[in-house]
C-alpha cells in the first residue's frame, strides 16, 4: 500500500500573501504531491490560484487558525510548515504566531519562515517523497 501523502501547512501574513500565491503557483506541481493545510484567508487565495492542490482550510490565523495548525503539529498530522511571516507589522495574535513556531521547533519539523528557506525545504521534501515512491514501486 502506498504511503499516505504527507501534509504541509501553508500560512502567510497579509503583506506576504501575494508572495505565497506566487510561490505556490510556481511550485504547484511539486506541492500537489502533498496534502495542504492552510489558515483560512491564505487557503482561500491558494485554492483559487492553484486548482491542482488539495487544500484543507482551518480558521483564519487571528481567529484560532494558527493554534489549530499548532495542534496538528503536536499530533503529528503536519510534517512541514511554510509560513511567510511579516516581521514588520504588529499582530493582534502575536502570541499565537509565537506558539505555532515554538511547536514547529518542539516537534522538530522542517519549518520555513521565509521564501528563501521555503525553496530549499520544498526541494528537499520533494526529493524525499520521490525516493519513497520509488522504493515502494
Ligand atoms: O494570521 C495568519 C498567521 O498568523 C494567517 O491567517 P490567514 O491566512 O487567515 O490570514
Amino acid at each position: 500500500m502506498p504511503a499516505a501523502k504527507k501534509t504541509i501547512a501553508l500560512i502567510a501574513h497579509d503583506k506576504k500573501k501575494a508572495e505565497m500565491v506566487t510561490f505556490a503557483k510556481r511550485h504547484e506541481g511539486a506541492l500537489s504531491a502533498f496534502t495542504i493545510v492552510a489558515t483560512g484567508t491564505t487557503g482561500g487565495l491558494l485554492a483559487e490560484a492553484c486548482p491542482a492542490l488539495t487544500i484543507k482550510p482551518v480558521k483564519s490565523g487571528p481567529l484560532g487558525g494558527d493554534q489549530q495548525i499548532g495542534a496538528m503539529i503536536a499530533e503529528g498530522r503536519v510534517q512541514t510548515m511554510i509560513f511567510f511571516m511579516d516581521p514588520l507589522s504588529p499582530m493582534p495574535h502575536d502570541v499565537d504566531v509565537k506558539a505555532l513556531t515554538r511547536l514547529g521547533s518542539v516537534y522538530d519539523i522542517p519549518m520555513a519562515l521565509n521564501k528563501a528557506t521555503a525553496e530549499v525545504i520544498l526541494k528537499a521534501i520533494t526529493a524525499e517523497a520521490a525516493a519513497t515512491e520509488k522504493a515502494e514501486a
